[in-house]
């Protein structure tokens, strides 16, 4: 069982797979970009957002994408995994960074996931109030530092891209409480953890 936790930065994702983690120890708990040797080099070079081309950043986060579905997915499959970020940010970020056609992302990912898409996907929504108190309160990496309204239509491309694909997904309300959100996440996990 394969679980995506999507949202844009500082939504929450991290905190809420802790405190899953915690209780359940069994859980295979991995991340992207940098859930491989070789992902951890892509990361470095992704979040300097040093790249002039936005087809090579794609490349390249498909490229780590592909790599930790052979190296951490694949080899996990009767297990539970939960993963922090994966393909709907791919998407997301991607349709945010311009001239990008949703359906030709949706194919260069499922080839990248070699034909399989996450069985359920939690995706965090917050606020611009939200999302500025808890960004002024971090340094920043490249990718954050290209601002709040760009996280925020990353977020409703990942809204909608979740909608038209169809898979099973949860919305949380990123600016409830911390256990308030992990009641319903458990909630909707129930019968997976
Ligand atoms: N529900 C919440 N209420 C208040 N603060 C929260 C809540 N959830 C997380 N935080 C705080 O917000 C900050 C960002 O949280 P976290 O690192 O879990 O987000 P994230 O989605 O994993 O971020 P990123 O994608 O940038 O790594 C942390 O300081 C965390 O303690
Ligand atoms: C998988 C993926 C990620 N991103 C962006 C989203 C974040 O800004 C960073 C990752 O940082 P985090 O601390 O691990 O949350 O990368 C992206 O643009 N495209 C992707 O496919």
């Amino acid at each position: 069982m394969y679980v995506l936790f999507e949202g844009i930065d500082t939504c929450g994702k991290s905190t809420q797979i802790e405190l899953i983690s915690q209780k359940h120890p069994e859980i295979i708990v991995t991340h992207e970009p940098g859930g491989t040797a070789f992902g951890q080099k892509a990361r470095e070079i992704l979040l300097s957002d040093s790249l002039a081309s936005k087809r090579a950043e794609l490349l390249l986060f498909l490229a780590d994408r592909a790599e930790h579905y052979q190296e951490v997915i694949s080899p996990n499959q009767d297990k539970v995994i939960i993963s922090d970020r994966g393909f709907l940010s791919g998407i997301g970020y991607a349709l945010a960074n311009g001239d990008f056609d949703f359906d030709e992302l949706v194919s260069l990912n499922r080839f990248a996931l070699e034909g399989h898409f996450p069985d359920k996907v939690i995706l965090f929504l917050t606020d611009m109030k939200t999302l500025e108190e808890r960004t002024s309160v971090k340094c920043l990496d490249g990718i954050e530092l290209r601002g709040l309204e760009y996280l925020l239509k990353v977020q409703e491309h990942m809204k909608e891209s979740i909608l038209k694909l169809g898979i099973p997904h949860l919305f949380v309300d990123a600016t409830e409480d911390i256990e308030t959100i992990h009641t319903h996440i458990t909630d909707y996990l129930r019968n997976t953890l």
